[in-house]
């Protein structure tokens, strides 16, 4: 059966080429950045007074001068003034141009002022003190945040900053989230004795909003004929199909043949792990279908561990990379296969990143991840696990 590595690694070879689009910076948060956004002058643009106080020479001070005579008052928003004569100062206010002739700003808490002269109340003075220096920062042409960065808080800064009233980014797919069976019921709804309620939907579109994406959710009877008809249109209106349910081995499991039947070419159907064995992944020439085993903490892990970083290399996005962390009991697992442990993640006092089992009672158990942070990889040659033992896991709680 495939390996994780080998199922990854075809996901991965199928990513979507999604075109770019502009976009308003009110709408760019959480966007992948397509295009370098460079520095459009210095940061800071000017000698930038960085304490509220006085402005003076550092010759007149190193020359025996301790009061000044204060000559005016240059506030941020202000031109440039000229600090001509010696021996004076002028107050100057943080983020403002630092007058012309002065090169040293000393804080009101170090001076007292009186009859219009400013006295230094100090022993030591820096020269150029309290100056935010012109070009220090970063340089005007400088790139300031490049392709493939995700636009947070302070990446819409620094656009704001350099006068990016639009961003190129990355188009975002259109994805349709298709649950199936016939025991669902909606979230509204109040299951009969033999339903429950659906849910991995619900997950699955909260799992690709931190993505960004706005997935559409669905739901098909177990009715090879209704299948075919609604994923023949869901196809055709989406860049990316993921199911949930009806693709193991019961005789309601319809749909690795219905997609067949619609041109959807297999990639793979099964891979050797627990849990989300039964995972089916198919394209077509510019489609993707992921059907993902229906039972719950299955369709976390496949989320987790296929479709999200699928979707993050689509977007043009760097991998999330795995964590690692330190059981903190031996786990035993004896198929070869590749299990994927619950765990809970904790940090001990000396830095170590720590991993409870939570084994929880199989796949079905999706209240178990409440407190579950993520899946941790356990290689599928092995058997024990000691306590101590470090492997990778995969983040999958919180937000
Ligand atoms: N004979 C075999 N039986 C099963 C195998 C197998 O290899 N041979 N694999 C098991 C594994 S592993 C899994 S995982 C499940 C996968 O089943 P399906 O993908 O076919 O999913 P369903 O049969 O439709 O449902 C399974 C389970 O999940 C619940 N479910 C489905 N969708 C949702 C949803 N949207 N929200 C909440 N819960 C959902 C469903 O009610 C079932 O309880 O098959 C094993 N069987
Ligand atoms: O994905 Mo199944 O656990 O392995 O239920
Ligand atoms: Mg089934």
């Amino acid at each position: 059966m495939l390996s994780v590595s080998d199922a990854f690694s075809i996901t991965q070879d199928h990513t979507l080429t999604l075109p770019t689009e502009r976009v308003s910076l009110d709408d760019a948060l959480g966007r992948i950045l397509r295009e370098p956004v460079r520095a459009d002058r210095d940061f800071p643009p000017f000698d930038r007074v960085a304490m509220d106080g006085i402005g003076i020479r550092y010759a007149d001070f190193s020359s025996g001068t301790l009061s000044f005579s204060v000559a005016g008052m240059q506030r941020a928003g202000q031109p440039q003034q000229n600090l001509t004569e010696a021996g004076t100062c002028l107050e100057v206010m943080t983020g403002a141009m630092l007058p012309i002739g002065a090169d040293t700003v000393i804080r009101y808490e170090d001076i007292t002022v009186a009859d219009g002269s400013a006295t230094i109340a100090i022993e030591a003075i820096q020269p150029g003190q309290n100056v935010h220096h012109r070009a220090t920062d970063r340089q005007a042409g400088e790139e300031l945040l490049s392709a493939g960065t995700r636009l947070g808080p302070a990446e819409l800064a620094v656009a704001a900053s350099v006068g990016h009233i639009t961003l190129t980014v990355t188009a975002l797919p259109r994805v349709a989230l298709i649950s199936t069976g016939d025991e669902l019921v909606d979230v509204g709804d109040t299951p009969l004795p033999h339903q429950i309620r659906r849910s991995n939907t619900y997950m699955l579109r909260a799992a690709l909003a931190t993505l960004g994406i706005r997935a559409t959710l669905h739901h098909i009877i177990d009715d090879e004929a209704v299948l075919a008809d609604r994923l023949s249109t869901l196809l055709a209106e989406n860049d990316v199909l993921i199911l949930s349910g009806g693709v193991s081995a019961g005789k309601a499991d319809f749909v690795p043949e219905v997609l067949a039947g619609l041109g959807v070419r297999k990639a793979f159907h099964k891979v050797n792990q627990r849990p989300g064995k039964p995972l089916w992944f198919g394209t077509t020439s510019a489609k993707t279908v992921f059907a993902l085993p229906g039972n719950p903490v299955s369709t976390v892990l496949c989320a987790h561990r296929y479709v999200l970083p699928y979707l993050r290399a689509s977007l043009g996005l760097a991998p999330a990379l795995p964590t690692y962390a330190q059981l903190t009991a031996p786990v035993t697992f004896r198929p070869d296969i590749t299990y994927f442990l619950p765990v809970q993640l904790s940090s001990a006092p000396d830095g170590r990143r720590l991993a409870q089992p939570l084994p929880g009672s199989g796949s079905a158990d999706f209240a178990n991840l409440l407190a579950t942070s993520g899946f941790m990889e356990l290689p599928a040659d092995r058997s024990d696990f000691g306590e101590g033992e470090a492997f990778p896991v995969w983040l999958s709680g919180g937000i």
